[in-house]
């Protein structure tokens, strides 16, 4: 049996939150700290250690089956590559800021300007759709910094927490996308290593699933439980047990983290007591 060729970035921001959830789906790597191939020790997988931005070509020429990438490498670079599943890790916007005591406000403010960035055919594309015309700087890194050297008059690269554009004193006038990591797959990938791939979306599902949810342990006073369970979510439906004191009863259920908080006052407003939150770490439906 041949083994799934999977690429991950060797390292940097995407690097500790891929090994994490190749773990998390019980597929152990040893990897010694300059291999740039790994396999798996009871999984039919290779690990290959890349820069994140070369692994759309890899994809396409199918020296890789499937990647894990942030998905504005995707688009800048590998537009025409599908991914099959959204990772919920590395979320970030590509956008456009300029100098906060500019006048530019929007991006049509632009143009006939100069932007500075790393993402040149994701800002060709908007610029386009738009109508704009402006002259592209391509730099590598530190794109933030060209506005102050006069280098441009706006940047496009990538805002998570708005801090380094704060510090360059830059504001965001215009998001060009959203991103977070996903699992991209190879248009020439064989029907025998896709089948080892939905293997392993199919881990990865369960392990986002448990993520976003809790289980959720309380006691309740039985002439409270149908108040109590018309709060409830569940999976099918809460588990209900007696308690040895009478008159009370265990309920079980499972709570999205979302709206955990919500429900939490809610139950404790209607009786119920003694509530434990776990949580899961797979969620298989
Ligand atoms: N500040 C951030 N917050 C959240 N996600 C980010 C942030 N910066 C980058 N990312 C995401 O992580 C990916 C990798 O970023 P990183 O800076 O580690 O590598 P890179 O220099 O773009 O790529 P390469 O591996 O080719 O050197 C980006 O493509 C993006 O999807
Ligand atoms: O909005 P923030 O939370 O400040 O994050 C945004 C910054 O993070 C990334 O840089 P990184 O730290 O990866 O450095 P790099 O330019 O060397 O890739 C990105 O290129 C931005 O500069
Ligand atoms: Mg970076």
């Amino acid at each position: 049996m041949s083994n799934l060729r999977i690429a991950v970035q060797k390292s940097g921001r995407l690097n500790e939150d891929s090994m994490g959830i190749l773990k998390d789906i019980g597929i152990s790597i040893d990897n010694g700290k300059d291999q740039l191939k790994a396999s798996a020790r009871n999984f039919p997988v290779e690990v290959f250690y890349l820069r994140n931005g070369d692994i759309p070509q890899y994809l396409r020429d199918g020296v890789v089956d499937a990647a894990i990438i942030g998905e504005n490498v995707l688009i800048e670079k590998g537009n025409d590559l599908d991914f099959i599943e959204r990772l919920g890790f590395s979320k970030c916007k590509v956008s456009i800021a300029v100098p906060k005591e500019s006048e530019a406000n929007s991006l049509k403010d632009l143009d006939g300007k100069r932007i500075a960035t790393s993402y040149p055919e994701t800002v060709r594309k908007y610029l386009k759709e738009y109508n704009i015309e402006a002259q592209l700087h391509i730099i590598n890194g530190s794109v933030e910094i060209a506005p102050n050297i006069g280098l441009a008059d706006g940047i496009c690269d990538i805002v998570s927490s708005g801090s380094t554009l704060f510090k360059n004193g830059l504001k965001e006038i215009e998001v060009l996308l959203k991103s977070e990591a996903v699992l991209a797959v190879s248009p020439l990938i064989s029907d025998e290593r896709m089948a080892i791939l939905e293997k392993i979306q199919f881990r990865i599902q369960s392990v986002l699933k448990g993520r976003d949810s809790k289980y959720v342990l309380l006691n309740a006073p039985n002439e409270k439980l149908d108040d109590i369970l018309n709060l409830l979510p569940g999976m099918r439906s809460p588990t209900v047990l007696p308690l040895a004191q009478k008159g009370w009863s265990s309920v079980h259920t499972v709570i999205s983290k979302n709206e955990f908080w919500e429900i939490i006052e809610e139950l404790k407003a209607n009786g119920a007591e003694g509530i434990l939150v776990c949580p899961i770490e797979k969620m298989v439906l």
